[in-house]
């Protein structure tokens, strides 16, 4: 419970209706988990808009209301406050709740098109391993300690992420690596945060449906660099195009890493085989389990964040070269004939590239890779073209399906997909929508020594499809049929 003005702290509003210093006793953007005395903050969201629901916030007890627009009449005995920004006001309240916990954490945030979850991760572990006392929020779980709490976004919303972050500093954390999303830099789910460091990976086609063009997604993810403060670190890659634009504006201490540009942190692969990567970083050679070239990336960039937050080289080095990072990212398993199944969350075209040139790379000779693949529904239609023709061709064999179809007709996605085909590798893509099937009939077509890549869902344990979220886990379905192929 917190009284009112204590959690308007920072907040800028424009009017004022009501004016008793109440008790709060939750705050919250959804009408529908209003309780008594919570504050309801109405927010304009991209399906409906907050400001329709806050009669019925009023009628579950809501006690005071922050809006952009007044409604016509207001009740008497609730507090009204009108802002510029509801969602930049959320953020500023949920943060003030819970005693603005990301200043009483060294919080890392993770942002770029892909890698977030994997350098996030890594760093938890890292950290954990060093003997630190650590949180974790990521697409995959969110961690406290070694307790796992089940994760719905990448970033989760403010109220969620502050009472998380909260629980961190109650359970003696002194650090938490979060991943950044664009979505999450947009609808300021992070403002109001303070962070110690920013780390940005790689800037690729992805969420165009959402940003529209490739400038604003660019602009979300730099907003994040922006706005760190004087003392954080901004950790960029300058290999990547967009490297050095994301430090351009930013307060922070400018830092970087890459394999092939002058960076403050450099490493060379000198061997990159199934059985992991041999890297020259910082002067060492040390090996890592974790296999390609784009995790040479992330492991330069994790070695880079533990030496700004001033560990110790040895020791860093040793343990990450134990890592295996997040589920479901290039995890293999070798059948009794010795096919190959990997399962990769790869569902932008560069990450399907990356994937897919690990592959060929690290393969002994001439062995057939089959790669099993599908894209969203209700996400950036314009990446599946883009997707299948990447896929057809850097594989032998390529079975579009279907992904998490949502509210879409599957085959209406694949279609989308066939589009990119270019008609000299037609003869080698099938299609079958049933993504079951689809492994399947890979595992059929593989010879030993093959390679099988499942594409696009990697950790995930289900297929959603019309709203129903069906159990489907890919290294399952690959487990299943490998036990067979003798
Ligand atoms: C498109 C998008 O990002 N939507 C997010 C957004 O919802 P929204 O504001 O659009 O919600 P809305 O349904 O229009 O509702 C508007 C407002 O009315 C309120 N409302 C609504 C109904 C009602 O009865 N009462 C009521 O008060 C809602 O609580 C909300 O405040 O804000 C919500 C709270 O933060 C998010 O849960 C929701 O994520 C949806 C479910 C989603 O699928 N998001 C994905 C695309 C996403 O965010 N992905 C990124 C990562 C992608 C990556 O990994 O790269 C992520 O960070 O997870
Ligand atoms: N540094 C990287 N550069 C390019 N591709 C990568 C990199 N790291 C991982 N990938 C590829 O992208 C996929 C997703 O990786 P990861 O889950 O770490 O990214 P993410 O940014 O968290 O994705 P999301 O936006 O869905 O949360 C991996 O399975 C791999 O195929
Ligand atoms: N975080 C990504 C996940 C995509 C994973 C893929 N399996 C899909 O469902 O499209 C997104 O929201 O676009
Ligand atoms: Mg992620």
């Amino acid at each position: 419970m917190k009284y009112l003005s204590e959690i308007l702290d920072g907040l800028a509003f424009t009017e004022l209706q009501g004016s008793a210093d109440v008790e709060i006793t939750s705050v919250t953007f959804d009408s529908r988990q209003v309780k008594p005395g919570s504050l309801f903050v109405a927010v304009k969201g991209t399906l409906v808009d907050g400001h329709d629901y806050i009669d019925q916030a009023i009628k579950n007890g809501a006690i005071a209301v922050i809006c952009e627009e007044l409604p016509a009449r207001t009740a008497a005995e609730v507090d009204f406050l009108m802002v510029a920004d509801s969602g930049k006001a959320l953020s500023i309240v949920a943060a003030n709740f819970h005693d603005n916990p990301s200043k009483q954490l060294k919080l890392v945030g993770v942002t770029g098109t892909n890698g977030k979850t994997t350098v996030a991760t890594l760093l938890y572990q890292l950290f954990r391993d060093l003997g630190y006392k650590c949180g974790l929020l990521s697409t995959v779980e969110n961690q406290i300690n070694d307790k796992v709490i089940p994760s719905t976004h990448t970033t989760p919303d403010p109220i969620e992420l502050n009472r998380l972050l909260d629980e961190m500093v109650a359970q003696g954390c002194d650090y938490c690596f979060m991943e950044v999303s664009s979505h999450a830099v947009a609808q300021h789910r992070i403002a109001n945060l303070h962070f110690s460091g920013g780390i940005f990976t790689n800037l690729t086609h992805d969420h165009l449906d959402y940003h529209k063009t490739f400038d604003s997604y660019l602009k979300a993810k730099k907003a994040f660099f922006d706005g760190l403060p004087k003392s954080a670190f901004a950790l960029t890659n300058t290999d990547d195009k967009n490297g050095n634009v994301m430090l351009q504006n930013t307060q922070a201490h400018k830092k970087s890493y890459g394999l092939k540009t002058m960076a403050d942190y450099k490493a060379r692969i000198l061997e990159n085989q199934f059985g992991g990567l041999l890297l020259h970083i910082d002067n060492e050679e040390v090996w890592f389990k974790m296999v390609g070239t784009f995790n040479a990336y992330n492991l330069l960039a994790v070695y880079a964040t533990a030496m700004l937050l001033e560990q110790d080289k040895a020791k860093v080095l040793t343990s990450l070269s134990k890592l295996t990072g997040a589920e479901g990212r290039f995890e293999y398993i070798v059948a009794p004939n010795k096919v190959i199944g990997i399962v990769d969350y790869a569902h932008t075209p560069d990450a399907v590239q990356n994937v897919l040139s690990t592959i060929h790379d690290i393969r002994k000779g001439n062995e057939k890779v089959i790669t099993v693949i599908g894209c969203g529904g209700d996400r950036d239609k314009t990446k599946r073209p883009i997707m299948a023709r990447v896929a057809s061709e850097s594989s032998d064999k390529v079975i579009l399906t279907s992904d998490n179809p949502r509210s879409e007709d599957p085959s209406q996605i694949i279609k989308d997909m066939e589009e990119g085909v270019d008609p000299a590798f037609k003869r080698h893509t099938v299609s079958i929508i049933d993504r079951r099937e689809a492994i399947k009939t890979a595992c059929m077509l593989a010879n030993p020594g093959d390679i099988i890549l499942v594409a696009g869902k990697g950790h995930e344990k289900y297929q959603e499809i019309n709203g129903v979220k069906n159990h489907f886990d890919d290294m399952e379905e690959l487990e299943k049929q490998f036990k067979d192929m003798l």
